[in-house]
């Protein structure tokens, strides 16, 4: 079977390095808070602010929740912005995307003050990901995928690497951080035609899709690294990714590697997001 990579040794070093942060942060008076914006009770995002809720506990970050019914309309949202970006007290925001369909996700994206915005969901974010210049947090997820990769000493530079995925919150942003890691990406898509036989080619696979299960046995050799992004629910309600993991890691075989799900990417995302809140309280501090 192939090497799980879980996410475990990757957040203990993560929260190593964040511990010492924030106590010199708490030493000058700064309490790194995290505000959480949620619009509804969808099952990812409850999973990812579970997952936060227990991180920051850990850490001594705080974390102040803005929940909306799903149907409580863009005022209330847009409301909730301005609050948290007029409190000088909040450093970061994660706001769960996506929205509920009638929710106009573009103005609030760009509402966020962006020396905030340490999910990098506004325009100044993206922007730096994409053109290495100015300011900005790039998106927890993808930032995620690269930190395992060196965490388990995995070199993408000079491989193929497939991105299965093009949302603007993981599959994009991750393409062009391998990309400037000098990996030769492919982004892939539902358009893409032989899709399997291109992921197939692929040195190092991240699947990025939401799609329960659906990357099988036909999509895999021997020997690839699968980073696996997916947080979906399958038919029983237990949490899966986007690979069908039994047949993913024997396709891969003893020298492939694959994370799991959970236990995964989505572990090390929520770190990421905590070193994201400290660094920008440090901007404010230090
Ligand atoms: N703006 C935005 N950025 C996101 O990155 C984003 C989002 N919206 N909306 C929701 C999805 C989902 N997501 C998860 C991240 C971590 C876990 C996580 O830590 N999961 C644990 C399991 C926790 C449990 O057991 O429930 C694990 O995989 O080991 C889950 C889900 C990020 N997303």
């Amino acid at each position: 079977m192939a090497l799980e990579l879980l996410g475990k040794p990757v957040i203990a070093a993560l929260k190593e390095d964040l511990i010492g942060r924030t106590e010199a942060l708490k030493a000058a008076g700064v309490v790194p808070t995290l505000a959480i914006v949620r619009v509804g009770e969808r099952e990812d995002d409850l999973s990812y602010e579970r997952t936060a809720l227990k991180r920051a506990e850990g850490l001594g970050i705080e974390v102040r929740r803005f929940v909306l019914a799903e149907d409580a309309g863009q005022d209330a949202l847009m409301d909730v912005i301005a609050q948290v970006d007029d409190d000088a007290g909040i450093h970061g925001c994660l706001m769960f995307r996506p929205l509920p369909r009638a929710y106009d996700e573009e103005s609030a994206c760009e509402a966020l003050d962006p020396a905030k915005d340490i999910d990098g969901i506004g325009r100044a974010a993206l922007a730096r990901v994409f053109t290495g210049r100015g300011e900005g947090f790039a998106p927890c997820t993808a930032a995620a995928c690269l930190e395992m990769l060196d965490a388990y000493g995995i070199d993408v530079a000079g491989k193929r690497v497939a991105v299965v995925g093009r949302s603007l919150v993981i599959g994009r942003p991750v393409a062009m951080m391998l990309l400037e890691r000098n990996a030769t990406v492919t982004v892939c898509h539902s358009r893409t035609q032989n899709l399997e036989e291109t992921i197939r080619e692929a040195d190092v696979v991240v699947l990025a899709t939401g799609r329960a299960k659906a990357y099988g046995a036909p999509c895999f050799r021997e020997g690839q690294v699968v980073l696996d992004v997916g947080i979906n629910v399958d038919a029983e309600g237990a949490l899966c990714g986007d690979a069908d993991y039994e047949a993913a890691a024997a396709a891969v075989g003893e020298t492939g590697a694959i994370t799991p799900v959970p236990r995964g990417i989505g572990g090390v995302t929520t770190s990421v997001l905590m070193k994201h809140v400290v660094e920008s309280a440090e901007k404010t501090v230090f």
